[in-house]
C-alpha cells in the first residue's frame, strides 16, 4: 500500500501549505492514522515511537477544526516540563502559520503577570505545565468551561504520581464534550485503564509501535565500567566518538553539578540543565544547545521527554535510568525524524541486571562496547586529524601560511614539521594527556609506562602479560624493548624478575629478538 499524502488526510488547505512550508514530504504513520481519527471527532490515545512526529499529529488538527468563539479558549495541551511546553507551542506556532490561532505557552518560573496580560488580550490555545495552569484558573484568568480539545503530551507521564492530582483538577475544570487526546511513546496498561475514566467510550486507541518501543534509527550499546572509571571512561568515549551534540543524563541534580564541573575543568564546552536551575538558565541552556553553541548538555531526566533538538548525534546514560520507560524517552533525544544516532549505557557490573530488564522490555538490542583504550584515542584523533587537514587543502585559506613553511623546508624536515603540528593538535583536543589515572591498572599502563621508560611503576604480572600477548605489540613498542634492555628491575621482586626473563628471552617481537638483562636491586 502506497504511504498517504498530508493531502489525502481532511487537513484544511492552511494548514496543508504551512506543514508544506515546513518541508514536510509526507505524513510519519501515527500522523496518517492519528489526524483523520481526529478530524472525526474522536478521543484518542496515541503511541508512537520517539521522534515520530506526535506533536504534529495532535497540532495540526486541532488547528484544522478551529474556530473562533471570542473570549474562549479553544484548547488547552498541557506538557510534563517548561521546555517542552515552550517547544509544543513553538511547533504548533510553525503549523499555524496560516491561521489567526493565537497561541501563549504558560509555565511556572516565569513572570505571571505577563502570562495573566496575554491570556487578556485573548488567547486560543494554551500550551502549559498543571502547575502553572491551575494557579491561572484558581486566579480566574483560565476558563477551560468550553474548551474543544484537552491534549495530555507525555500522558503516562502526566497521569502519574508527580501530577496526577494536579491533572484531576484541571480535568474536573474542562467540559466533558470536549475531546481528550493522550499522546506518549510509552503507554503502560495501568495508564490506559486509568486514562479511561477522563476518556469518552469510544475512544481510539492508536499504536504506531511494532517490534520495539525504541526507535531502530537508535544503535544501542553498553559499556561496562568500575565505579571509579565512570568519569574516565566517559572522557575516552566522547574524545573517540567526537559527538557533535550530546545529552548525558545523569540521576541527580548534585550528580549533574558535579559532571558539569569535572567535565569544564577538562575543557569540554558543557552545560548542565536541572529543576532546580533558575528558568531562565535552563531555557538560555538549552537554546545555546539548539543553536549548537554547546556541545554536551548534562541533565536529569527533565530534558528525558519531547526534547527534540535536531542532529543530537549522541545520548549517554552517565547513570542508569530509572525504569524502562525513561530509558525509552532518553535515548529518543537521538535518531529522530529518521535521522541516525546512538545510544550508550554505563553500566557497573551490578547494575549488569537492570539493563538486561531494560532490554528485554523494550524488546531492543543493546550490544556490548569495549571502553576505548588509549590507542583508540590516538588513532582516532589521528582520523579525524587527517580528515580535517584534507578538508583545509581542498580550501585556499591556508595558503597564506605557505611561504613560511617554506622557510620551515630550509632548518627542518618537513615530516617532522607535519609530526609536530599533529601533536600540537592532539594534545589540545583531548581532555587531557590520559597518564595518571588509567583505569585501574591495565595493560594500558603497562604499555603506557613503559613508554616513557618508568619500568619501576609496572606490575610485573601485567609487565609479563604484556610481553606474552603479540597482538599488543606494534612498531612502537620496538622501542620500548629496546629501552627494556637498559633497564635496572628496581622494584620488582627476584622472582618477578626470573619470570620476566623466563617469558621473554629468545622470543621474538615483530621480528626482533628480545634480549633482556636484569640486574637485581643494589
Ligand atoms: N511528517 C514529517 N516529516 C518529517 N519530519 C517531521 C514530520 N512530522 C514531524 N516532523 C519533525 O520530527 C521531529 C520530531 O517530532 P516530535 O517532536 O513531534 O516527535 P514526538 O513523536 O513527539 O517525539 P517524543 O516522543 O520524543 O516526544 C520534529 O523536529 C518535527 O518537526
Ligand atoms: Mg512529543
Amino acid at each position: 500500500m502506497e504511504n498517504k499524502k498530508f493531502s489525502e488526510l481532511g487537513l484544511n488547505e492552511n494548514i496543508l501549505k504551512a506543514i508544506d512550508d515546513m518541508g514536510f514530504e509526507e505524513p510519519s504513520k501515527i500522523q496518517a492514522e492519528v489526524i483523520p481519527v481526529l478530524l472525526e471527532g474522536y478521543d484518542v490515545i496515541g503511541q508512537a515511537q520517539t521522534g515520530t512526529g506526535k506533536t504534529l499529529a495532535f497540532g495540526a488538527p486541532i488547528l484544522s477544526k478551529f474556530e473562533r468563539s471570542e473570549g474562549k479558549i479553544f484548547a488547552i495541551i498541557l506538557t510534563p516540563t517548561r521546555e517542552l511546553a515552550v517547544q509544543v507551542n513553538d511547533e504548533i506556532n510553525r503549523i499555524a502559520k496560516y491561521t489567526r490561532v493565537k497561541l501563549l505557552p504558560v509555565y511556572g518560573g516565569h513572570p505571571i503577570e505577563r502570562q495573566i496580560n496575554a491570556l487578556r488580550k485573548g488567547v486560543d490555545i494554551i500550551v502549559g505545565t498543571p502547575g502553572r495552569v491551575l494557579d491561572l484558573i484558581g486566579r480566574g484568568i483560565i476558563d477551560l468551561s468550553s474548551i474543544k480539545f484537552l491534549v495530555l503530551d507525555e500522558a503516562d507521564e502526566m497521569l502519574n504520581m508527580g501530577f496526577i492530582d494536579d491533572i484531576e483538577e484541571i480535568i474536573n475544570n474542562c467540559n466533558s464534550d470536549r475531546q481528550t487526546l493522550l499522546f506518549s511513546a510509552t503507554m503502560p496498561e495501568e495508564i490506559k485503564k486509568l486514562a479511561k475514566r477522563y476518556m469518552k467510550s469510544d475512544t481510539k486507541h492508536i499504536s504506531i509501535v511494532k517490534n520495539s518501543i525504541t526507535v531502530s534509527t537508535v544503535k544501542q550499546y553498553y559499556y561496562e565500567v568500575k565505579q571509579q572509571d565512570r568519569f574516565e571512561s566517559l572522557c575516552r568515549i566522547l574524545d573517540v566518538d567526537e559527538p557533535s551534540l550530546a545529552i548525558i543524563f545523569c540521576k541527580t541534580k548534585k550528580g549533574v553539578d558535579e559532571l558539569v564541573e569535572a567535565m569544564q575543568a577538562r575543557g569540554y564546552n558543557v552545560e548542565g540543565m536541572h529543576g532546580d536551575m533558575s528558568q531562565n538558565q535552563r531555557l538560555n541552556t538549552l537554546r545555546k544547545f539548539r543553536e549548537g553553541n554547546l556541545e554536551f548538555l548534562v541533565a536529569t531526566d527533565v530534558a528525558a521527554r519531547g526534547i527534540d533538538v535536531e542532529n543530537v548525534t549522541h545520548v549517554i546514560n552517565y547513570d542508569l535510568p530509572q525504569d524502562t520507560e525513561s530509558y525509552v524517552h532518553r535515548i529518543g533525544r537521538t535518531g529522530r525524524a529518521n535521522r541516525e544516532g546512538v545510544a550508550y549505557t554505563l553500566v557497573t557490573p551490578r547494575e549488569y541486571r537492570a539493563l538486561k530488564q531494560i532490554e528485554r522490555e523494550t524488546k531492543g538490542r543493546i550490544k556490548r562496547k569495549e571502553i576505548p583504550t588509549i590507542d583508540d584515542i590516538f588513532l582516532a584523533k589521528y582520523r579525524s586529524m587527517v580528515g580535517r587537514i584534507r578538508e583545509t587543502l581542498e580550501g585556499e585559506k591556508y595558503k597564506r601560511f605557505v611561504p613560511l613553511a617554506a622557510e620551515l623546508d630550509e632548518e627542518f624536515n618537513l615530516v617532522d614539521v607535519a609530526a609536530a603540528l599533529m601533536n600540537m593538535v592532539y594534545t589540545k583536543e583531548i581532555s587531557y594527556e590520559y597518564t595518571e589515572n588509567i583505569l585501574g591498572g591495565t595493560l594500558e599502563y603497562t604499555r603506557l609506562f613503559l613508554n616513557v621508560g618508568r619500568v619501576d611503576k609496572l606490575n610485573p604480572k601485567l609487565l609479563i602479560q604484556f610481553l606474552n600477548d603479540k597482538a599488543q605489540v606494534d612498531k612502537d613498542d620496538i622501542g620500548d624493548i629496546d629501552i627494556l634492555q637498559k633497564f635496572t628491575f628496581m622494584d620488582v621482586t627476584e622472582k618477578a624478575a626470573k619470570s620476566i626473563l623466563k617469558h621473554c628471552r629468545g622470543k621474538k617481537l615483530m621480528g626482533r629478538k628480545v634480549n633482556i638483562e636484569i640486574s637485581k636491586k643494589k
